[in-house]
């Protein structure tokens, strides 16, 4: 589904050296995958991310995304190829004078999607989310959840194959980040969508990736496939809080 053939990214210093951010990288993730992609900070992991979508641009190497070469590409083509390959971020992107409702049509505006169609494909997706209650919404009256549950419809309106989520529930609490995991999920089993997730969190990549590629130095440390122990069941009620902060005074007291 997702070839990178020793792709490189080198950026120009200031002091006029240059940087390897990504270093001779070569990967390849299956139709089906819930890969993951881990590391320390500074590792790279968001540059190889963003390399999958050519939103950072190769120094060398080839990318290949559905059988298409999108190194090679015309500016136009690209422009096309990205429609099926949808992407979430940390602090979710939404425009902020725009409502729920704009926000989702905008990528459907873009790739210019029927008209007429519009409007019922912005309220299935975000059925899909279980945001149809909130069109009329700005972001600044959304949580962080509802926030990101925005993102992703916004991310799924033009049906793409595959989705590249970078932190996705980093700034999210461990109650939100379940939600988040668990639409991520049902995006993989009901749509069919490959996803590659971006995480510094080792909790949220073992439960839910089959195969995993730690980074380093930007270069491919180790690749292993492992199996995804399921969503851990975060419930952090009141009461839960409250015996995380008591039970070591009393113990302390025994
Ligand atoms: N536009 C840029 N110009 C110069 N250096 C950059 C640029 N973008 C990223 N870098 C550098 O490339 C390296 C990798 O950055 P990247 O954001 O991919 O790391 P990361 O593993 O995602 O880190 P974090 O977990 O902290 O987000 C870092 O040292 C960063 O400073």
């Amino acid at each position: 589904m997702i070839s990178l053939i020793d792709v490189s990214k080198v950026y120009n210093q200031k002091d006029n050296s240059t940087f390897h951010a990504i270093d001779s990288v070569s990967l390849s993730i299956n139709r089906g995958d819930i890969y993951g992609i881990i590391g320390r900070s500074g590792a790279g992991k968001s540059t190889l991310l963003r390399l999958i979508n050519l939103l950072e641009i190769p120094s060398s190497g080839t990318v290949i995304v559905d059988g298409e070469d999108l190194t090679n590409l015309s500016k136009q083509k690209l422009r096309h190829a990205r429609q099926s390959i949808g992407m979430i971020f940390q602090h979710f992107n939404l425009v902020s004078n725009k409502t729920v409702l704009e926000n989702v049509l905008v990528p459907l505006e873009l790739a210019r999607y029927p008209k007429k169609e519009r409007l019922d494909r912005v309220r299935e997706v975000l059925r899909f989310v279980g945001l149809e209650d909130l069109m009329s919404k700005y972001p600044s009256q959304l949580s962080g959840g509802q926030k990101q549950r925005v993102a992703i419809a916004r991310a799924l309106a033009n049906k793409p194959k595959i989705l590249l989520c970078d932190e996705p529930t980093s700034a999210l609490d461990p109650n939100t980040t379940k939600e988040i995991l668990e639409v991520l999920q049902s995006i993989h089993k009901e749509l069919d969508v490959t996803i590659v997730i971006v995480s510094h969190e080792m909790d949220l990549i073992k439960s839910i990736c089959n195969r995993v590629t730690i980074i380093d130095n930007g270069q491919v440390y180790e690749t292993v496939d492992i199996k995804p122990k399921g969503i851990v069941n975060s419930d952090h009620t009141p009461d839960w809080f409250l015996t995380q902060l008591t039970e070591e005074r009393e113990s302390d007291n025994a």
